[in-house]
């Protein structure tokens, strides 16, 4: 379980500090699926950069179990993204160096849980069999996307964190893109936290959250 407890922060800037999440409270339950809402700017990526442990809070605490990631340093923090969180964004972010089957084993060769059984059934499931031998570049918007799931929930994440992960695709193939991801979080314990902007995808997911002047309602 993942809990936000009263988390505060600002940036700096030249005009002096930006405060942008004022007390944030969320609980994440294993399995669970959760849209995060919110109008342009008002802080969505800064709370999943924060629970990712790309950055650090004001105040307030982040905790997973035992873990408190706000009292984590730089080493248990690239810990942290490495072995339980999985990221998605927008624009897929694949390495173009590297053939498909790479791209896919990538993470859950860093987190040391490289299953070749559960790559083999991620294949399977996100229709990716006939482009193990490619490159990114190779393929379209949609198979991109497909293997960024792929890769990400290769690793086996505590946490699947997705950036806008249908932004980029036309509205059938976000639709099965989504598909595809609800069907393998079934099969997994790992919990969903997607930053939306369409009603229609928060609408597939179990639960909505929006986040306006700093707070989520
Ligand atoms: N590194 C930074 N330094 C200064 N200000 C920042 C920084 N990152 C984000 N901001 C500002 O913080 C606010 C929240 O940004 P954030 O990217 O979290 O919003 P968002 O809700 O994800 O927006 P969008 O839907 O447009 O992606 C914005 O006003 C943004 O300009």
């Amino acid at each position: 379980m993942l809990q936000v407890q009263n988390v505060f922060k600002s940036y700096l800037t030249p005009q002096g500090p930006l405060p942008v999440l004022q007390g944030i409270d969320l609980t994440l339950k294993p399995g669970s699926s959760l849209a995060l809402m919110g109008e342009s700017g008002s802080g969505k990526s800064t709370l999943l950069h924060l629970i990712a442990g790309l950055d650090k809070v004001d105040s307030g605490s982040i905790s997973s179990g035992e873990h408190r990631l706000d009292r984590m340093n730089e080493a248990q923090l690239a810990n942290w993204r490495r072995t339980e969180i999985g990221l998605v964004f927008q624009q897929y972010n694949l390495i173009g160096s590297l053939r498909i089957e790479d791209n896919l084993a990538f993470q859950a060769r860093l987190a040391g849980r490289h299953d070749p059984r559960w790559q083999h059934h991620l294949v399977q499931r996100l229709g990716l069999g006939e482009l193990l031998k490619r490159y990114p570049e190779q393929l379209s918007g949609g198979q991109q996307q497909r293997v960024a799931l792929g890769r990400a929930l290769a690793a086996q994440p505590k946490l699947l964190l997705a950036d806008e992960p249908t932004g980029s695709l036309d509205e059938a193939t976000s639709d099965e893109v989504l598909r595809l991801l609800l069907e393998l979080l079934d099969d997994t314990p790992t919990t969903l936290l997607m930053v939306t902007h369409s009603q229609r995808v928060a609408a597939r997911l179990a639960e909505r959250v929006v986040l306006s002047s700093g707070r989520l309602t």
